[in-house]
């Protein structure tokens, strides 16, 4: 049974819906008449070869509200262009698809090092950083959703219900993100939301006092949701961490842009399953070690540009605080997941804590070694400032990748 609990912190509209999905859809091609609506989907070229995608792209056939779907494809070459070509050729809406790794693109991207704005590491930051600028230069949109291409659970209500905050000109919200349970084949998933960043938040509140950051961020029901909507007039101001740090950071920058009257979270989905990446406890370059570690990292750098002073003992007490919060939460969790059916591994999970743990201490190494470390690819209004040309060759340059031959 859903709740309406509002926590203050951000506007939470709930899924206790008595409005069927396909009225709620009927609204939205309504409001989609004067706000055009595009979708952004950063995807790597192995999605494309999942069922996940191929479900995903059969719910969107059916989403008439959606005016443009631009697609970022990462790590393809020639060949698999032509077969992405055809694979999104079913979608009814105009599409694009970005081959970031094309001749084209990778010239614009080295006119874009010679500024020295360029984006510093590839990934699913860098993608998204690219079809927010062919979004703006394409001028024909005033809302903007984005969601991951791995989700098994898709259904396109999660989409009609992630837009239409944002859409209904009656609703004041320019920014939404989506929230949902992460469950899958009986068990409690969403290992890094759980028990990282929550605990983390509730250690920081002990560590630093009161900062309505915090109180903000834990506001969020699923921070790490993949899955958020925008009006189209805040991107140009958006910067975007080339890291794992994307979700936390575009939160940051939400909260940092607009006021919290314009701020909005809703439940999308009863169920949410999608990849799962290994922990990684042995790299921590890599899975969900370097997630949490670029993940603290994001939160520790929004800390500081407010005001918070951080030393080795900070990071020290903060592990040590995490660590209790975390097992307290894992002790609720527990509870919860068996109280509804579901499992969760006691002792995979102390052990993620452990090495999450670890971690932070890690994180806080790296930013104090690294004072002057920017991971936020500069956002467009810079870029505009810098090179006044790029959106168009941009847009350029896509429209003659897809072209037909
Ligand atoms: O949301 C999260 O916590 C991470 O993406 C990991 O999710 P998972 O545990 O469901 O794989």
């Amino acid at each position: 049974m859903a709740d309406y609990h509002q926590n203050g912190a951000v506007a939470t509209l709930h899924g206790i819906s008595q409005v069927p999905a396909r009225q709620l859809e009927a609204q939205l091609e309504l409001f989609a008449q004067h706000r055009k609506i595009t979708l952004i989907l950063p995807s790597l070229y192995s999605e494309l070869e999942t069922p996940a995608l191929a479900g995903i792209l059969d719910e969107l056939m059916e989403a008439r509200y959606i005016n443009h779907i631009i697609i970022g494809l990462d790590r393809a070459d020639a060949d698999q262009f032509d077969h992405a070509r055809s694979y999104f050729a079913r979608l009814p809406q105009r599409h694009e698809i970005l081959w970031n790794d094309g001749p084209r693109l990778r010239e614009i991207q080295a006119a874009m090092q010679n500024t020295g704005l360029h984006p510093s590491e590839p990934g699913k930051g860098r993608n998204v950083w690219y079809c927010v600028g062919y979004a703006l230069a394409c001028r024909n949109s005033d809302v903007v959703a984005l969601h991951d291409c791995d989700i098994v659970t898709y259904s396109r209500d999660m989409l009609t219900r992630l837009v239409y905050p944002v859409a209904n000109p009656g609703f004041p919200y320019q920014f939404c993100k989506g929230y949902y349970p992460r469950i899958a084949d009986g068990k409690l998933n969403g290992r890094v939301t759980r028990l990282l960043v929550t605990p983390l938040i509730l250690a920081l509140q002990s560590c630093c006092g009161h900062r309505d950051y915090l109180e903000y961020l834990h506001g969020f029901r699923y921070p790490l949701a993949g899955e958020f909507a925008m009006r189209t007039a805040i991107l140009p101001d958006m910067r975007i961490p080339s890291d794992w740090g994307l979700e936390i950071g575009v939160l940051s920058e939400v909260w940092r842009n607009l006021s919290r009257h314009a701020i909005a979270q809703v439940d999308i989905s009863d169920r949410y399953d999608h990849k799962h990446q290994p922990l990684s406890a042995e790299d921590a370059t890599a899975g969900l070690s370097r997630m949490s570690i670029d993940i603290s990292k994001a939160i520790f750098r929004k800390l500081a540009t407010d005001g918070v002073v951080f030393s080795p003992e900070f990071f020290r007490t903060l592990k040590a605080t995490y660590y209790r919060r975390a097992l307290d939460l894992m002790e609720m969790y527990y509870n919860d997941a068996k109280m509804n059916g579901l499992s969760v591994d006691r002792h995979v999970e102390e052990q993620t804590v452990e090495l999450f743990a670890m971690n932070i201490v890690e994180a806080g190494a790296v930013f104090l070694d690294n004072p002057t470390e920017t991971p936020f690819i500069p956002n467009w209004s810079r870029v505009q400032a810098a090179n006044p040309d790029l959106m168009e060759q941009l847009r350029r340059a896509v429209a003659e990748d897809n072209a037909v031959p």
